[in-house]
């Protein structure tokens, strides 16, 4: 987010969190807190259960035990997050300001407008190119401005630097800064140390063997 909104207060708890992916335990009695402001990084090998354990904090797997609270948001209010896979959720045949245009449909635009997002993230002197003809890294600010056009509070990112370029990566530490210093929470998966201004505001969590 750009404009400094302010989140209401929020704290994700998991406690004894285990994740199982077929018959494999990937992850097991997990207890952490992620509070508004803060950001945890998930590391570990290929493998490890890093987008297992954010596809459970985003409930779109059931964990194998244990639980997850979002404390502080009214269960009846809006979604509180978004889930930013690896696979972008772009569609190919439609332009770029579309795709964003359809998040923004579905999502609600709680945020920055479909143009002014476009041009935070570097893309809006292509908005109306063909999304299929993107590069991996153009594709990646594309899914990142989905962050943009709808405030939530709650970003679950896998490997959000992926693809970019050193001046991506420059822009995801601003991004992030934004959303912390809003009251934001941001989980990420990534194999690279996250590129916070701030770095206090940041934890590890590591999972599987020490990466
Ligand atoms: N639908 C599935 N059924 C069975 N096993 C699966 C399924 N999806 C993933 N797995 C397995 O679960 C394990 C954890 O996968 P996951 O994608 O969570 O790891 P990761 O830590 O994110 O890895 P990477 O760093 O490679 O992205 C892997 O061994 C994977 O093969």
């Amino acid at each position: 987010m750009t404009d400094r909104q302010a989140f209401e207060k929020i704290i994700l708890r998991a406690a004894g969190l285990s994740g199982q992916r077929g018959d494999n335990i990937l992850f097991a009695g997990l207890d952490f807190e992620v509070p508004g402001g803060a950001a945890l990084a998930l590391r570990g090998p290929n493998g490890a259960g890093k987008t297992t354990l954010l596809l459970t904090l985003a409930g779109l797997i059931t964990p194998a035990a244990g639980t997850i609270e979002f404390d502080g948001p009214d269960s009846e209010g809006p979604p509180i997050l978004h889930f930013c896979g690896h696979h972008n959720a772009i569609k190919q045949r439609l332009s770029v300001f579309e795709n964003l245009e359809f998040w923004a449909a579905l999502n609600g635009g709680t945020g920055n407008s479909v143009p002014a997002a476009l041009d935070r993230v570097g893309l809006g002197a292509i908005a109306s190119v063909d999304a299929g003809h993107l590069s991996a890294g153009q594709g990646k600010r594309l899914a990142l401005a989905r962050l943009l056009v709808s405030h939530r509070p709650v970003w679950l990112l896998d490997e959000p630097m992926a693809a970019l370029d050193s001046a991506g990566d420059q822009l995801i530490g601003v991004l992030l800064d934004e959303h912390l210093a809003a009251g934001g929470v941001v989980i990420a998966a990534t194999h690279d140390d996250l590129p916070l201004g701030d770095t206090a505001r940041g934890r590890v969590l590591r999972l599987g063997a020490a990466s």
